[in-house]
């Protein structure tokens, strides 16, 4: 394990340099890896598995949609394809790629074959933080292990395919074999993770619900909102809008600070936009900031994780969040987005 000093602090990291794939490989030769769920996760990690060479197969319910996108991604029912107890019984690595609600249906399935020495792994730290939620309490002679890629399933494949990496954070729960260390970061490496952070289950997901409701998703979007509203209602068209809230940052400014830091972006702005913008910056910190605290404390006394049990585990909440989603489609903000992208020249 590397040590590494992040802008001062010290941490744990496993680089692909000192953990290559063919360890990776030989760490995980005798295991059957069994990726349960083919949603977002799924399909990412367990095709750059199988890309990457190691012996997975898929547990997934038949007559589903995600079935026939396993088949269409060439897994073959009955060989690497199967019904979740059968891969689950057939697998010595279960990787429990549910949805976080459909774990707490599924467990007593996935408990029933997770006999002594087997690997239960996770890509959240939900299950386990919130046992007394979600009654995931694995049994004690087998490793519990973590690798939670930082990003979308799909990025994760994407970025593989174009031979770069997803950063991902792992974590040992339980080690009942004295593997368990090497079989999660042998899983991170073999997803295709780009280099692995050290985390604990609860740290994972505190910090992971507090990242996609704040800045990652949540807190974007009503940023984002907030301006385009400003400047509409101050006569500006919807291109320009548009332009000059969304299409301009993901296009222009975020590449800049994603290659070299948020001083290289504005260094690479006018004057007068640096000016502006180092001054502005404290208000909207000020502002945010008693938001994000009041998040943080939400996911700590496990109020979101039962909002999320609560909504997910209903019936038809597949159908209410793509109402949700279709609102945020046709939004004349995201009408605008669809408009100008098409606009694009790369698109035409
Ligand atoms: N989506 C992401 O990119 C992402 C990123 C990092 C971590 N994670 C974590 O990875 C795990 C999987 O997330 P996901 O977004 O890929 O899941 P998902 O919501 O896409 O669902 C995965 C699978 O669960 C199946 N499923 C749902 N309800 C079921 C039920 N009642 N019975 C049987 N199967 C059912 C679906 O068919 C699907 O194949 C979660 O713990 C999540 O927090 C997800
Ligand atoms: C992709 C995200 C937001 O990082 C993940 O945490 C999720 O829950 O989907
Ligand atoms: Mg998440
Ligand atoms: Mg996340």
């Amino acid at each position: 394990m590397a040590k590494m000093n992040f802008g001062g602090v010290e941490e744990n990291v496993v680089t692909r340099e000192e953990f290559p794939l063919e360890k990776a490989r030989e760490v995980l030769k005798d295991e059957t890896i069994a990726v349960i769920g083919y949603g977002v996760q799924g399909p990412g990690q367990s095709l750059n598995l199988r890309d990457n060479g190691f012996n997975v197969i898929i547990g997934q319910r038949k007559e589903s949609k995600t079935w026939d996108k396993a088949v269409a991604d060439g897994w073959v029912p009955g060989e690497t394809l199967f019904e979740i107890e059968e891969a689950c019984e057939r697998g010595t690595i279960i990787q429990y790629l549910l949805s976080d609600a459909a774990q707490i249906t599924l467990w007593d399935t996935v408990k029933k074959h997770l006999t002594p020495g087997k690997a239960l792994y996770f890509s959240h730290g939900f299950g386990i933080t919130y046992k007394d939620r979600t009654g995931i309490v694995p049994p004690a002679d087998v490793d519990v292990i973590l690798v939670a890629p930082k990003g979308s399933g799909t990025s994760l494949r994407k970025m593989f395919l174009e031979g770069r990496g997803l950063n991902s954070s792992y974590a040992v729960y339980q080690d009942a074999t004295g593997k368990a260390h090497d079989r999660a970061v042998a899983l991170g490496i073999g997803v295709g993770s780009g280099y692995l952070f050290e985390t604990d289950f609860k740290r994972e997901v505190y910090s992971d619900l507090t990242g996609e409701r704040g800045t990652l998703m949540g807190a974007i979007q009503g940023l984002l909102l907030a301006q385009y509203e400003v400047l509409r209602e101050n006569g500006h068209t919807p291109s320009e809008a548009f332009n000059e809230t969304v299409e301009e940052l993901t296009q222009s400014l975020m590449p800049l600070f994603a290659e070299k830091g948020m001083d290289w972006m504005y260094a690479n702005c006018s004057t007068t936009a640096q000016r502006g913008a180092l001054d502005w910056m404290g208000p909207f910190h000020d502002a945010t900031k008693p938001v994000f605290e009041k998040l943080y404390k939400e996911v700590a006394c496990g109020n979101e994780a039962q909002r999320s049990i609560d909504s997910n585990s209903q019936a038809d909440y597949r159908e209410k969040l793509e109402e949700e989603l279709k609102a945020l489609r046709e939004s004349e903000m995201w009408q605008t987005g669809a408009v100008v992208r098409k606009l694009r020249p790369e698109n035409n």
